[in-house]
């Protein structure tokens, strides 16, 4: 065993989380490291899900929106997701797509402010569809969108920002951006920030309140592990809460959804934030995927998840030869989420080597590995494993 093994099985035997891997079905064989696309499942959501359908939908079948507690599931999961991301009870609520929630949540900020603040700040290296959904906004609000890079949202926003989208993490190198900095920024501009949390929640502590947040959206199929598709998170602002103005005000949203009023009249909260009949299965998945959850520290979570980026980093350092990989992540704790890229020519066929190998990342555009590490269940041995085997694989692909 080398000595990176060797410390890999050391690290991995003194790791307090290392027990919560039990919980999700994971092949020991495999190294999966692309829970920040996808996240594993976790073994609760299967029976869970089968006692949704036999005796819920299957026996109580209407009964189930009260009995069941379906009506009101979108808050209480986004009760439980507030906990992961900094938010008390009453802030969160879950449905709809991340872009959907993104749509929701810009338009609302622009909304927020005066017709004078007439532009919308976006995340120059966003995930497209955050950008895609900016421009919408900014033409149904007529604002203009102004891409630019997070870290210089002191510098650019001003009296005509009416809102900042940011990426908390950066899908594709991993880079963690400033939230306490560039929230306050904006708000001493006067302008709303919304942030985008997909590759942040369940990878490390947020602070949505303690930081002042405006609003927020999230996925819950990456760290939350939730399942494919499975339903998005919005946070709003209590303080704001009364003054969210939905640009899609369905009739779960409606202070009084059994009244069959023409006219609309929001609901208090983050109800607010609803728009039509929950997706009742994604969502109670969801819901038992989060049990993984309880008691879990997430102090220890960041700590576990740089631990494992860090070794990650070391690993290839020692193993990959220098000239054919780059990190695109920040050395810095204070700029790294929960993933490790790097640039490596002929990055999709290495990777799908890899995959074959049984390591498991994936590839963005133009040449990125990405290696997610998700506390809960990625080993040490992992990060050793798959920078060893990529070491191999780039060597042969040379030879
Ligand atoms: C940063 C970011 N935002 C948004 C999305 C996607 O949103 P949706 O859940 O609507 O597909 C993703 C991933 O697909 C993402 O990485
Ligand atoms: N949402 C995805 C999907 O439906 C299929 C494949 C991947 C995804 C992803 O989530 C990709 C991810 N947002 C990314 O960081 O690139």
């Amino acid at each position: 065993m080398s000595d990176l093994a060797g410390e890999a099985a050391g690290r991995d035997a003194a790791d307090e989380l290392a027990p919560l891997r039990a919980a999700f079905d994971l092949d020991d064989g495999a190294a999966y490291l692309d829970g920040n696309s996808l996240g594993a499942l976790p073994r609760a959501v299967a029976p869970r899900l089968a006692e949704v359908v036999r005796h819920e939908w299957g026996r109580l079948r209407i009964r189930s929106w009260g009995e069941s507690g379906w009506w009101t599931a979108p808050e209480r999961v986004g009760d439980r997701i507030g906990r992961l991301v900094g938010a008390a009870p009453g802030q969160v609520v879950v449905g709809d797509s991340t872009s959907v929630n993104l749509f929701k949540a810009l338009v609302a900020a622009v909304r927020l402010g005066g017709p004078e603040r007439d532009e919308i700040l976006v995340d120059a290296a966003t995930f497209p569809t955050d950008g895609y959904i900016a421009a919408s906004a900014a033409r149904l609000t007529g604002r203009r969108v102004r891409a630019v890079e997070p870290g210089a949202v002191a510098r650019e926003a001003g009296p005509r920002t009416a809102a900042v989208l940011v990426n908390h993490v950066d899908y594709r190198t991993g880079r963690l951006h400033d939230l306490p900095g560039i929230t306050a920024a904006a708000h001493a501009a006067g302008a709303r920030v919304v942030w985008d949390l997909c590759h942040s929640a369940g990878a490390l502590p947020v602070g949505l309140d303690e930081h002042g947040v405006d609003l927020a959206a999230g996925c819950t199929y990456k760290y939350l592990n939730g399942g494919p598709g499975s339903p998005a998170f919005l946070y709003v602002r209590q303080e704001l809460q009364h003054r969210f103005d939905s640009p899609l005000p369905g009739w779960n949203s409606h202070a009084d959804p059994f009244g069959m009023e023409s006219g609309y009249r929001p609901a208090e909260g983050a109800t607010r934030g609803r728009v039509g009949t929950p997706d009742i299965l994604s969502l109670l998945a969801l819901d038992a995927a989060l049990g993984v959850w309880d008691g879990v520290d997430l102090a220890a979570l960041r700590a576990k998840s740089l631990a494992l980026t860090d070794f990650f980093l070391r690993c290839v350092a020692a193993y990959v030869p220098g000239d054919r990989v780059t990190s695109v992540t920040p050395a810095a704790h204070a700029e790294r989420g929960s993933q490790v890229s790097l640039r490596c020519p002929g990055a999709g066929e290495v990777m799908a080597e890899l995959v074959r190998r049984d390591v498991v990342g994936d590839v963005r555009p133009p040449d990125v590995l990405r290696f997610g590490f998700a506390p809960l269940y990625c080993r040490f041995a992992d990060a050793e494993r798959a920078a060893r085997e990529l070491g191999e694989v780039v060597r042969s692909s040379r030879a």
